[in-house]
């Protein structure tokens, strides 16, 4: 298969760092003359993966399983090559070698000659080991599935197919850890695992990046005290993770991303603007491997503070074990990155100064680390001038360890800002955040009463009011819903986002109104969309106190059904638990506020239309995201409400037959984030000749078929209900 690093670097050491200075056109002939001995014949040309992963996904549905297996697994096999060829031809082709001989930089000549002789190395290279195809960039998409890697989801079918089930646990295991939570997958892991004859050990993760196994060994020796072999482990983990970080670095050379900048990117003319935007985006790309490699597969966010945090623990079980120089060691190489972290200063203090310690004092930092903290800073000084005054649009410096001396000073505030969840040992995602709103306040409409308060649901700021909507409106609601509401309408096209096992069908407020527009639903329908949710947002501004008006953020009405024949055996919720406004890491019992979450919500609601569908309740939990702390069961008019954030994770139970319908609702305090398909929807609406008769009544009756009495406002204004 793929010729090793070496080999390249072997190809390149004959000639390349020494041609002749100048001539560009003698040195690439000569290269490929004196190259042309150790190269391989065109036939062993890497092919372009993609193209193998799209015959294998044909091959899929042809259900091919034979070819299947063969295509994916070369493809996979084809991809590492390929990065493999193509990191050899960046170290093989390393500027500062390639110039080695170069006049100093005293001309734009001298600095592009070297450029020039870069470039060409690298097209020689790539070349010489990939076919054209494979040299072209592949397509977002299937960049994305490798990322996801899904050619293991199609690999585990075909394998179990062929009945090779050795081999479809560990493709199924493989696609697993990196989608955690992908519930057809933890399906088939339960049946694999009744299967006789396989043992653990066909549990392999076959894409496991070395500095993840030595961190999981790391933390298994820690908590058998067994620190000689934690620090073992942690030291492992530092090399594996330097080594990634290199190589993730090492792939960031690729074409300019667009994305967001293209402004910025087109009113570019010049040749050195050019230039200096591409770099500055290498630059950047280099600065955001520090994160990829601090991301577990599965997980969402990075592990905060990654590196250093590795010689912390490394300093922890080098002393616990009693090994000096190795924790003086992983003492000195933190302090590069934190010099003045008094816990380890006092503690370096000590060991110097007590007795017969004397050999320390010649225990130096690690210098591939020092080399890479330079380097790193080094990064971010070109990239802040960058920003400062090439207007270059984005750069988010992923360290916390950074100084400020490095940040010019008209960009410390915003990078302060950016800084700040670093600031208190990670207190922006554990600490319980400080809540805005006082619940208890009045209730502004009539028949309308607190049903269970937040201490009944033993938790805070939550609570379940009745009688939003009478029986009528309930009906005219889920009529909306079945006549209109096409499937998918708000999951971006996607029938089943939560479970396989329903339909999800919704529609969203605009949607709605065009539909109205189009004579397909009646006027004083949509209009009781409208007049029922602006009901729930006066309710809740005023039962929360909210400090300033709350404004939509998105309203939704939703219908999951059961799919029949499907429920047998279902261990999955119809939604998993999560929270609305922040990255639940059951984990870890973390909450990250942080896109994609919908950071900017603070209150949810969610009105239901009804209750004859079976299952379907919704469950509070604690941050372990399985612990139920309390239970809510739907009925026309019933109004749950709560606070967005990490104090409200919640999940919806099987819906095992029939539908469940409701109207769900988000808002915000931030009036620039109030939903502006609402606005549209309601000019759509009042541009619509009025209708005769309207059915929409502003006071509802109360519903009658509620599961506990009604109280009257009299009696509730103002307090909590007291269960
Ligand atoms: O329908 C429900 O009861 C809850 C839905 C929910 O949590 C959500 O859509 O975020
Ligand atoms: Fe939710």
């Amino acid at each position: 298969m793929a010729t090793s690093l070496a080999d390249v670097a072997s190809v390149f050491s004959v000639f390349l760092f020494h041609p002749p200075a100048g001539l560009l056109l003698q040195f690439s002939l000569a290269w490929l003359v004196s190259a042309g001995s150790h190269m391989h014949s065109s036939a062993a040309l890497l092919q372009s993966y993609d193209s193998l992963y799209h015959d294998g996904v044909r091959a899929y549905f042809k259900k091919d399983w034979e070819k299947v297996v063969t295509l994916l697994e070369w493809a996979l096999q084809t991809q590492d090559d390929v990065s493999q060829a193509r990191l050899g031809c960046h170290s093989g082709c390393r500027l500062d070698e390639i110039a080695r001989d170069a006049e100093p930089l005293v001309s734009d000549l001298n600095f592009f000659q070297a450029v020039l002789r870069r470039g060409e190395c690298l097209s020689f290279c790539e070349r010489s080991r990939l076919e054209p195809a494979a040299r072209a960039p592949v397509s977002e998409d299937v960049q994305s599935d490798f990322n996801k890697r899904v050619p293991y989801n199609f690999l585990q079918v075909a394998y179990y197919k062929l009945k090779k089930f050795d081999k479809a646990v560990s493709a199924a295991h493989t696609f697993f850890v990196s989608n955690p939570n992908h519930i057809e997958m933890k399906m088939n892991i339960r049946s694999y695992r009744k299967i006789k004859g396989l043992s653990e050990e066909a549990f392999v993760d076959r894409e496991a990046q070395g500095h993840w196994l030595a961190y999981d060994s790391a933390i298994l020796c820690e908590e058998k005290n067994d620190f000689v072999g934690a620090m073992q482990h942690w030291e492992k983990c530092v090399n594996e993770s330097l080594a990634a970080l290199n190589q993730c670095r090492a792939t960031c050379e690729g074409p300019y991303q667009y994305g967001e900048d293209e402004d910025y990117l087109n009113d570019l003319r010049d040749l050195y603007q050019k230039t200096a935007a591409h770099f500055l985006q290498v630059l950047s790309c280099r600065q955001g491997c520090a994160l990829q490699v601090a991301t577990k597969p599965g997980r969402l966010s990075a592990y905060e503070d990654f590196l250093p945090s590795l010689f912390r623990r490394l300093y922890y079980s080098a002393q616990a074990a009693g090994l000096l120089n190795q924790a003086v060691q992983a003492a000195k190489t933190l302090q590069l990155f934190y010099p003045d972290d008094k816990e380890i200063n006092e503690s370096l203090q000590q060991y110097l100064q007590s007795e017969g310690k004397d050999d320390e004092r010649t225990v130096i930092a690690r210098e591939d680390v020092q080399a890479f903290v330079q380097q790193s800073l080094e990064e971010k000084r070109l990239l802040f001038f960058g920003v400062e005054n090439l207007g270059f649009p984005s750069f988010k410096d992923p360290d916390p360890w950074t100084p400020e001396s490095v940040v010019p000073e008209s960009l410390r505030e915003a990078w302060r800002a950016d800084q700040a969840p670093y600031g208190n040992e990670s207190e922006g995602h554990t600490k319980e955040e400080e809540s805005v709103f006082i619940e208890g306040g009045s209730i502004p409409l009539q028949g309308v009463v607190v049903a269970q308060s937040s201490e009944y649901l033993n938790g805070s700021n939550r609570v379940v009011l009745d009688g939003l909507l009478n029986n009528e409106e309930c009906r005219t609601l889920l009529q909306l819903a079945n006549i209109a509401a096409a499937a998918g309408d708000g999951y971006r096209g996607r029938r089943s986002p939560h479970t396989p096992h329903e339909n999800f069908q919704g529609l969203t407020l605009l949607r709605a109104a065009r539909l109205s527009l189009d004579g397909a639903i009646n006027q004083s329908d949509i209009q009781l969309y409208l007049n029922a949710t602006d009901r729930v947002r006066r309710l809740l501004q005023s039962y929360f106190n909210s400090p300033t008006p709350l404004y939509f953020s998105f309203s939704h009405l939703v219908c999951r059904t059961a799919i029949t024949g499907q429920q047998e055996g279902r261990i999955d919720l119809s939604h998993p638990v999560h929270a609305d406004n922040c990255l639940l890491d059951a984990e870890s019992q973390e909450c990250w506020k942080e896109p994609p979450a919908y950071i900017h919500r603070d209150l949810s609601a969610i009105l239901y239309l009804n209750n004859d569908f079976e299952g379907g309740n919704l469950i509070f939990t604690a941050r372990d995201g399985k612990t139920v702390t309390a239970e809510v069961s739907p009925h026309c008019g019933r109004l749950v409400a709560f606070t967005s954030g990490s104090q409200n994770p919640h999940g919806v139970r099987a819906v095992t037959s029939g539908q469940r319908c409701a109207v769900a609702l988000w808002f915000t305090l931030d009036e620039s984030r109030s939903d502006e398909e609402r606005k549209e929807a309601e000019q759509l609406i009042n541009e619509l000749p009025e209708e005769e008769d309207s059915n929409e009544k502003q006071v509802p009756e109360p519903p009658q078929a509620l599961g506990r009495t009604v109280r009257g406002r009299s009696e509730t204004k103002g307090t909590r209900d007291e269960l």
